[in-house]
């Protein structure tokens, strides 16, 4: 569930009247969706998002992912691109929140991926890094390894409720990590949470890719990684060789990875395996059952942790 606020009809009428959109002719909140409160605007020019920011999102940051969405839309990549209101300012005050309104991508996401799907998304992604190398402003991962040590500060003593021994193995796991973490690779704008939800699709085609609450300056093997364990694994946690070999030829098809960066991928995939178990662990122990926030679960991305640490080669993902 994600419309934690509401919108009357008088004050989205008022707030329309700043953009280009012309006149309001329905609306509605939309279910999907984690961090901020969504609606599909229809209006006489057309379909828009209205995005309303909750207080997950740091108002400070708004600036870099809209200017993001912009920088990738004009440059070929099929993102919203957020509307301008006639003073020129794109972030206006909805229900007390700032607001926006992006554009529509058509499209849906899909539950089921196949291996033709996941070539597609590694094509978007590398195109996307492409496209993000003459973005000028910058933003530090907050989830880089600083930020998980927080979240893992706020979860460890309640680790092993959720799995008998995760406090151990995490534990061990931040040291090798501080050890091991690799430097000096390729990196840039990354997407940082390019998940099956965040990906539109008409039939085989990618359509649109969405949701950039997350981007920020961070390697692009990093965001490599992630995709392979978004997109890679079964239900059964098991790891699809014919989804990563097509996801990684997808991408190497665009932008080839250089050979330190094949090297470090099970690291990374670790990493970006504890990174979203740890905001899941987070979640999980903290929001309330029955509250608005949707939580996932954290024993997924314990599973890919472990498939991760067992990698001998990363040729096991599929490289060729
Ligand atoms: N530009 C868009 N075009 C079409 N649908 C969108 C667009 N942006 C968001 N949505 C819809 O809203 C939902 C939530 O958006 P998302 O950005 O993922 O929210 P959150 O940041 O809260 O997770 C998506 O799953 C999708 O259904
Ligand atoms: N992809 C993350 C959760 C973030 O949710 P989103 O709706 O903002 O994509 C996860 O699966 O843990």
């Amino acid at each position: 569930m994600a419309v934690y606020t509401d919108v009357t009809e008088g004050e989205l009428t008022a707030f329309l009247e700043a953009y280009p959109v012309g006149e309001l002719l329905s609306y509605k909140g939309i279910a999907e969706g984690t961090e901020n409160s969504n609606f599909l605007v229809h209006a006489s020019t057309g379909s828009y998002i209205l995005t309303l920011y909750e207080k997950r999102v740091d108002k400070a940051d708004l600036p870099f992912f809209l200017g993001l969405m912009g920088h990738l839309a004009r440059k070929g990549i099929s993102c919203p691109l957020p509307v301008t209101a006639h003073d020129g300012t794109v972030i206006g005050t909805l229900a007390g929140r700032p607001a926006v309104i992006i554009t529509f991508l058509e499209g849906l996401s899909l539950r089921r991926p196949t291996a033709a799907h996941c070539a597609e998304v590694g094509k978007a992604l590398a195109s996307l890094h492409l496209a993000g190398q003459d973005f000028q402003m910058r933003r530090p991962n907050a989830l880089a390894i600083d930020g998980w040590r927080k979240l893992w500060a706020a979860s460890r003593d309640r680790a092993d409720e959720v799995e008998p021994g995760l406090a151990a193995e995490v534990d061990a796991d931040f040291g090798d990590f501080e050890r091991n973490w690799p430097a000096g690779l390729p990196q840039g704008i990354i997407h940082a949470d390019l998940f099956p939800d965040n990906v539109f699709f008409l039939g085989e085609k990618l359509s649109g890719l969405i949701d950039f609450y997350f981007a920020c300056d961070d390697l692009y093997a990093y965001d490599v990684a992630t995709c392979l364990n978004a997109w890679c694994f079964e239900k059964d946690f098991s790891f699809n060789l014919t989804k990563g070999t097509a996801f990684l030829a997808g991408y190497q098809s665009v932008r080839p990875l250089e050979g330190e960066e094949k090297e470090a991928l099970p690291m990374l995939a670790r990493g970006s395996a504890l990174r979203f178990m740890l905001t899941r662990l987070y979640d999980w122990l903290t929001i309330p059952d029955g509250g608005l926030v949707m939580k996932r679960d954290p024993t997924e991305y314990i599973r890919r942790m472990r498939f991760h640490r067992a990698i001998r080669s990363p040729s096991e993902y599929g490289l060729t």
